[in-house]
């Protein structure tokens, strides 16, 4: 066989990933357009598919990604970028519509911070007046612009921010300074290099008083020739584990004069003499970060459903060792152990799926009526949108690398596709709310709602079994059967968030009638209360995937598949966590006996749909650039393909050989000699 043949890419689909897609007992277009939201809306997605792909510079990124340096890598995305906002305005996609293409290309474009939260910034903080003035041009991009709030002393405390914006009633100015060197913005996206703009989170100081963390629009870069402003220094942080697209950035103020219409005053505001009124409590300044914490939930979904079809697909093609040693080498997706490394991912990508479709639909009540200046929702929506970041990136990025043992040797290679998805999804345990942090507002959350409770108030919402009569809580699983019972697992998730919450709460009291102050009482409790909010995200999510597989409108064969991938979700987050289940009594010894036999019992069940259960997610091959996943299966051809672009091939000889290699082979020749 020649060089050429073994690198050719068959024009066939692997028979092994063919006869996987034979044995689907379901019709995967289908389970798409569920998956969208739609057989129109599966349309517009290949619509937008095609028109992306179709430009060259979209379908290079792979071979940047793969094997460019970083700045070769940010200029390249700063192209794409580009390419994008032009497309947007060319075609004046929806938001929607945009949202769809960002999930095609390459996640984290130079410039994404314009859309993800410059613009949602201006459109959740700014006054009509002010939205007429800075949003219309900054969707017309004539200025491009960021969200600057993180410094190097402070992400988490916002109240510790120490940026000042002092008001200057004799100019009508807010004079913006970076006092010490922890106050320096760190870590904004688009910040070192891209924008010429940014919001810039700031200390509020008027008449002498600070009145916390307000948004000030300031202009970073010349819009002439995007040198840095008199008075500003601003760059790159540095090298990171990935993302290596966006400029992160460092920024300086130093003595920075602003117009008083700069200050973002939607919430509250500075009249021309200073005085300062607030017409809304300052978390409502927080808006942006919750709009991002729906958007990083969905991109959980995004980044476990290329992975799991990257992970399930190879297995399908890859044979190692025997089965039955009469046979030929199993396909590797047929070990159990396999099995179990991948669907614990799968399931995880419906279930996120389903709840971030709830929860976005709850995002947008929420937010018409925010608007509208009724903020009686932002409580909820503050618990709900910070459990469900936490939730699904702690558990997105648990699977994912788990995803990536899977591949084997293989999966450590950047070609895979995968490893990079595990350094890109690194960080969004972190932004937005560390999810040790997004569990404890969750916590406060729960503890408020529990004593409400507890005095009798009705509760409404995503706590509402709190005010549930919680009489002795009787597991009704009596046999292995009886497990598969959604309605019932459910409860077994509620009851357990029910008794873990109440737990916390009496252990609290009980520390503070002890004596102990307040703050003390919950820093000694805080690993309970993360454990009470993980428990309650839980038991959403378990219910929300549930309730949707139970609404669902389509075939039984549909129906039934993805009742036992919620019912394996559900089941393996009992198994996985047996001890907190088992110490809360919801669930005893012979039970847990009969979950773990129908744990393994619904990995063979899911078998062997799992390829189509993937195939759904209908993930182009440009956008999971994977040589392991790909639809046609050709994991090794592709591989030794992937070669080629390496640069190190590029010359059969590599010039260190003649530097350094070629005399120290002569040398040790020559004293062999
Ligand atoms: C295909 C598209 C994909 C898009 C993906 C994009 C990827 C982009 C990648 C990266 C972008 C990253 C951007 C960033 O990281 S921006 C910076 C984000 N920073 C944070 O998230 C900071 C986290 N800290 C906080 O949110 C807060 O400081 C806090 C919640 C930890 C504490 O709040 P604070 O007011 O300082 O103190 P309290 O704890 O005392 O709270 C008072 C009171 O307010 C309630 N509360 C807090 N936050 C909110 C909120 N957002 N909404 C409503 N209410 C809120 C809090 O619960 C308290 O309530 P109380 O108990 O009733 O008093
Ligand atoms: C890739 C990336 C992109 C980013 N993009 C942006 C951006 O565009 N704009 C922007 O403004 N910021 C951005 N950030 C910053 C990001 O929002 C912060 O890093 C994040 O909010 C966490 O804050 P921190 O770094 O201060 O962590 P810290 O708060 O210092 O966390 C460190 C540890 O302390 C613990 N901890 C902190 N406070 C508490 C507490 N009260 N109780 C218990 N434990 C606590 C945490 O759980 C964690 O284990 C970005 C960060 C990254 C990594």
């Amino acid at each position: 066989m020649s060089y050429l043949e073994f690198g050719a890419i068959p024009l066939q689909v692997n028979p092994d990933l063919q006869e996987e897609r034979d044995q689907a007992s379901f019709h995967v277009t289908e389970l798409t357009h569920i998956i969208d939201g739609g057989a129109e809306k599966t349309q517009l997605r290949k619509r937008l598919e095609k028109l992306i792909y179709s430009d060259p510079d979209f379908r290079r990124f792979p071979d940047v990604r793969t094997f460019g340096t970083k700045s070769e890598f940010y200029g390249a995305s700063v192209l794409k970028s580009i390419k994008l906002f032009q497309l947007r305005k060319e075609h004046q996609w929806t938001d929607e519509e945009s949202d769809i293409v960002h999930s095609l290309v390459d996640h984290g474009h130079a410039l994404g911070l314009h859309h993800a939260m410059f613009i949602p910034a201006l459109e959740r903080l700014a006054t009509d007046e002010q939205k007429a003035k800075w949003l219309t041009i900054a969707k017309q991009y004539k200025i491009l612009g960021t969200y600057a709030q993180t410094e190097l002393g402070h992400g988490t405390y916002l109240q510790g921010l120490e940026t000042t914006a002092t008001y200057d009633p004799g100019t009508q100015e807010f004079i913006l300074n970076t006092p010490t060197i922890s106050a320096m913005k760190w870590w904004p996206g688009s910040l070192g290099k891209s924008s010429n703009y940014a919001i810039v989170l700031a200390t509020l100081i008027t008449r002498g008083k600070r009145h916390g963390m307000h948004p000030f629009v300031v202009q970073l870069r010349s819009l002439e020739d995007h040198q840095p402003l008199p008075g500003i220094k601003v760059g790159e942080i540095g090298a990171k584990m990935g993302t290596l697209s966006t400029d992160n950035g460092y920024l300086i103020l130093n003595n920075i004069r602003i117009l008083r219409e700069n200050m973002l005053m939607k919430n509250a505001q500075v009249s021309p003499d200073g005085t300062f009124t607030a017409s809304a409590p300052n978390q409502a300044n927080y808006a942006t970060m919750v709009l991002l914490r729906v958007r990083i939930s969905e991109f959980a979904y995004t980044n476990i459903s290329k992975a799991v079809t990257i992970g399930i697909r190879y297995s399908a093609v890859r044979r190692q060792s025997k089965l039955d040693p009469e046979e030929k080498e199993a396909k590797i997706l047929e070990y159990q152990t396999q099995q179990y490394k991948l669907f614990p991912g799968l399931a995880l990508a419906y279930a996120i799926l389903f709840s971030t479709k709830l929860l976005k639909k709850k995002y947008r009540e929420a937010q018409t009526e925010i608007m509208k200046g009724n903020l009686q929702s932002l409580p909820e929506l503050h618990c709900e949108t910070s459990g469900s970041k936490a939730f699904c990136t702690e558990h997105m990025l648990k699977e994912v690398e788990i995803i990536r043992q899977s591949c084997g040797g293989h999966g450590y290679l950047a070609a895979s596709g995968i490893g990079m998805m595990t350094s890109s999804s690194a960080p969004l345990v972190t932004v937005e709310g560390e999810n040790t942090v997004m569990y404890l507002q969750v916590a406060r959350y729960l503890l408020k709602r529990f004593s409400n409770a507890k005095s009798g108030e009705q509760i409404e919402g995503c706590t509402s079994y709190l005010s549930m009569n919680h009489a002795p809580y009787l597991c009704p699983f009596l046999s292995e059967k009886d497990c598969r019972n959604l309605s019932s697992l459910c409860d077994v998730y509620r009851y357990r968030a029910f008794i873990v919450i109440s737990r916390v709460v009496r252990t609290v009291q009980t520390d503070i009638k002890d004596g102990l102050p307040q703050h003390d009482a919950f820093n000694k409790n805080l690993v309970h209360l993360v454990r009470a909010a993980r428990a309650h995200c839980y038991f959403n999510v378990v219910k929300d995937f549930a309730e949707a597989v139970k609404e669902l409108d389509a075939s039984i064969q549909i129906c039934t598949v993805l009742i036992s991938l919620c019912c394996f979700f559900a089941v393996h987050g009992i198994v996985e966590n047996s001890g907190d289940f088992l110490q809360t009594q919801t669930i005893g010894v012979e039970q847990l006996k009969w979950l773990k036999n129908l744990q393994t019992s619904l990995l063979a069940e899911i078998r062997p749909n799992a390829v189509a259960l993937v195939d759904a997610f209908d993930y182009h091959d440009i956008t999971l650039t994977s040589a392991l996943g790909s639809y046609d299966g050709n994991a090794y051809e592709r591989l030794y393909q992937s070669t080629e672009k390496d640069s190190m091939n590029s010359q059969e000889v590599h010039s260190s050989y003649h530097t350094y290699l070629k005399p120290f082979i002569q040398e040790m020749n020559k004293a062999k000699l």
